[in-house]
Formats: C-alpha cells, sequence, structure tokens
C-alpha cells in the first residue's frame, strides 16, 4: 500500500515552509486568492516557492481567476500543479497547459464520479467541505459521501486536524491529504508542532 501524500496549505512565511518540508510535507500550498488571509502576493510566492527543495511540490491555488492573473503567477512562480478552487470548467483548468486538480464541494445529493467525469483533464479530485462559499474553512464534511472504488486520485481535505486525520485516511484511503486551519495558530500562520502532529498522524494510519 502506498504511502498516503500530504499537502500543506495557504503557507505565508519562510518559517512555516521550512518547517512543513522538515516534517515530511510533499506539497505546499500558496493561495492566490485575495480575500483570503492567507492570499500571498506573486512576490511572496516566488520567495516562498525557491525555498522547497527537490521533490516538494509547489501548489498554487486559484478561484475563478482571471487567465492574466493566472498568467502572470506561473510567469513569476514555479507551481509545479494548479489547484482551482472556484467554478472553472475543464477548458479553465486545462488552458495553462500544467497539472491540475480540481476542488469539489462536498455537501448532500453530490455526484462524484459526475463532476469527475465533467473534469476528465485533472490529476486528481480534492473533495472540501467549502465553507462561505470557498476553502480554508476548517470544516469537516460527511466522509460516507465519498463513493467507494473511486477511480481518480482522491485527495481529501476539510477539517482535518493531528485529532481526526488517522481516521480520515483509515476510513478513505485517500491519494492524499491537505490541511489548512488544522495546523494553524491563526489563519495563514502554521504551528510546526501541529504540523508535525499531523504528518506523524498520517504516519500512524499508513501503518
Ligand atoms: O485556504 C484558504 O484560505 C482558501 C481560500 C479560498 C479557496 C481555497 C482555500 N483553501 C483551499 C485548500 O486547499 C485548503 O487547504 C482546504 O480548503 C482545507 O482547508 P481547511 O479545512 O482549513 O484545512
Amino acid at each position: 500500500m502506498s504511502r498516503t501524500r500530504i499537502k500543506i496549505c495557504g503557507l505565508t512565511r519562510p518559517e512555516d515552509v521550512r518547517a512543513a518540508v522538515e516534517a515530511g510535507a510533499d506539497a505546499i500550498g500558496f493561495v492566490f486568492y485575495p480575500p483570503s488571509p492567507r492570499h500571498v502576493d506573486v512576490e511572496r510566492a516566488a520567495e516562498l516557492a525557491a525555498l522547497l527543495p527537490p521533490f516538494v511540490t509547489a501548489v498554487g491555488l486559484f478561484v475563478n481567476a482571471d487567465e492574466a492573473y493566472v498568467r502572470q503567477v506561473l510567469a513569476r512562480v514555479p507551481l509545479q500543479l494548479l489547484q482551482f478552487h472556484g467554478d472553472e470548467d475543464e477548458s479553465e483548468c486545462a488552458r495553462y497547459g500544467r497539472p491540475w486538480i480540481k476542488a469539489a464541494r462536498m455537501r448532500a445529493g453530490v455526484d462524484l464520479v459526475e463532476f469527475a467525469a465533467s473534469h476528465p483533464g485533472a490529476r486528481g479530485i480534492l473533495l472540501d467541505a467549502f465553507v462561505d462559499g470557498y476553502g480554508g474553512g476548517g470544516k469537516v464534511f460527511d466522509w460516507s459521501l465519498i463513493p467507494h472504488g473511486f477511480a481518480r486520485p482522491l485527495v481529501l481535505s476539510g477539517g482535518l486536524a493531528p485529532d481526526n486525520v488517522a481516521e480520515a485516511v483509515r476510513r478513505v484511503r485517500p491519494w492524499a491529504v491537505d490541511v489548512s486551519s488544522g495546523v494553524e495558530a491563526a489563519k495563514g500562520i502554521k504551528d510546526a508542532r501541529l504540523i508535525t502532529a499531523f504528518i506523524a498522524g498520517v504516519r500512524n494510519a499508513d501503518g
């Protein structure tokens, strides 16, 4: 059984990037969404992404961003993966010629199979609770909404934390987990101890 990959999202400080890398994160998410308290501007993101060693993926997160802005970010920040967290359709996600994942809002009645089919180019589907219309809300959704035997790589997200991630991994067996609020001292300010505890919880569940 392959180990569960781990994305730590919404980093804004060099010390937090270093802590997440040291703790064993596989991916670091940078939020390019100005209304978010975790938003980073292009220059700060370039500085933070430059801290990443080989084999740690820089993920750029967008919410219904206009094409010019995404291209401005891509010109300056070495992102290996794009994450679209709004209502973007396949063509809006695929136009950049970069690997990308699409966030799905998990709620009663969601048809995840149909959602994935409408985004055939997605490298994975990120499952999130969405709070107040977007992510980073620290809210767990009902994991039983996830169909068994889902064929696409799933990134489990939404309200994960050191005290629930092991259960989440054991129940869902996702390709990866993603966390923001659950490893923070304040929005956008990560806590190295919580990051370490979160990653230990994943490793524990992986066995
Ligand atoms: O993190 C944000 O502030 C954010 C803002 C707007 C859209 C998406 C956002 N985050 C997306 C992520 O990938 C988060 O890690 C995910 O929503 C989980 O967040 P949390 O429930 O706080 O762990």
